[in-house]
């Protein structure tokens, strides 16, 4: 048997009202050392909020949070937030502009000056800036000054890093480059990161787990990947791509439409089901002299289109159609450049294994 760790970071049935009503509802989540973990949600959903609670700037009405096995705050018993080791980083992450790097990073250290100019020293050579560290911050440039804050926020050495849209503030370019500096250092330090973002990409990129948010709750929670590839709503899949949905209607377990039949386990005898597939999934073919491809098991029956507008995104097109059947419109993407005329006749079909059939009006 596996021994058991203690995760650093755990939170039990977190849950918190402003005026009657519900922001953050039943949230429990545990983080091990090293491991990043992000909430990932829309706007207004209760990401913050469950991040004050855990830094003690914010009072959960119920629920109770650990670290590393030890009860830090229930509702009768509260550590301080400046004595819980708990390390934050925001987008507005504000140096001291009248102090140096080096006097920034040592701000929250005990210890001797020769420790504390050790550690100011490890960390400025971690994050490459040992040439700053007389520098005061406004002779740095934006990205800079985030290595500066993160290098400060990990001085103390927390064993818990709470960050809140932390890459926010950055342009495109830096902010990728910076993500990934940013995860190689605090993988190096152990401490357990949550990190606040409603950017599906920037949660992607940094985590080893995310916890999809919505409406104050956890919906669903794993592993990048199985997060993407088995999302337990419409709502999930629409959070990470733009989608396509098909409506049919369930008779023995499939679901008949014009792109052929699809599997509806579980789903009673005349229910509604919603088929939802990401543009990408949809394949493009030509018209052969009014026919489209034969129908195979992989990719079932083909329905024509019209072509609407396609557009040149980068590294895929935007091809957007309207179907022969219903007049409903419905978006594929394609590799490289693929830029059919408007009101040119295509067909489409949908790869069984890559979509995703819900009850209706779920999510
Ligand atoms: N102190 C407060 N008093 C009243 N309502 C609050 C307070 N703090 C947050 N809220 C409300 O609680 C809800 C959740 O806010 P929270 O900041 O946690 O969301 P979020 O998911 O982090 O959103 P964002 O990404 O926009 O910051 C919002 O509707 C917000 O208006």
């Amino acid at each position: 048997m596996p021994e058991q760790q203690t995760p650093r970071l755990e939170i039990r049935n977190l849950c918190r009202s402003y005026d009657g009503r519900a922001v953050v509802q039943d949230v429990s989540l545990s983080v091990m050392p090293g491991q990043v973990t992000c909430l990932l949600g829309p706007s207004g959903c209760g990401k913050s909020t469950t991040l004050r609670m855990i830094a003690g700037v914010e009072m959960q009405d119920s629920g109770t949070i650990h670290v590393d096995g030890s009860l830090i705050c229930d509702t009768h018993f509260r550590i301080p937030p400046e004595r819980r080791r708990i390390g934050l980083m925001f987008q507005d992450f504000a140096l001291f502009p009248h102090l140096t790097v080096a006097q920034n990073v040592a701000f929250g250290l005990d210890g001797g000056r020769a420790e504390q100019r050790a550690r100011v020293e490890e960390l400025l050579t971690r994050v490459d800036l040992m040439r700053h560290i007389d520098s005061y911050p406004h002779h740095l440039s934006g990205g800079e000054q985030q290595r500066v804050a993160l290098a400060r926020a990990l001085a103390p050495k927390p064993r818990v890093m709470l960050m809140d849209e932390p890459f926010s503030g950055l342009d495109n370019r830096l902010r990728d480059e910076i993500r990934d500096e940013t995860l190689d250092v605090l993988k190096e330090e152990g401490a357990a990161v949550l990190l606040v973002t409603h950017e599906p990409d920037e949660a992607m990129r940094m985590a080893d787990e995310i916890a999809l948010m919505r409406g104050g709750r956890i919906v669903q929670q794993g592993a990048p990947y199985n997060i993407y590839n088995a999302p337990r709503d419409k709502a999930a899949v629409a959070f990470f791509s733009d989608i396509n949905v098909i409506r049919g209607t369930v008779q023995g377990a499939l679901t008949e439409t014009p792109f052929g039949r699809f599997l509806a386990p579980g789903q009673p005898d005349g229910a509604e089901v919603e088929i939802v597939i990401r543009p990408q999934h949809l394949r493009i073919d030509f018209d052969r002299s009014g026919q489209g491809p034969l129908p195979t098991a992989e990719h079932g029956t083909p329905a024509r289109g019209v072509v609407q507008r396609a557009r040149f995104m980068g590294n895929e097109s935007l091809v957007e159609f309207r179907m022969d059947h219903d007049g409903s419109v419905l978006k594929a993407t394609v590799p490289n450049v693929f830029l059919p005329k408007p009101g040119k006749a295509l067909w489409l079909t949908i790869r069984r294994d890559r979509c995703f059939v819900f009850p209706a009006g779920r999510g």
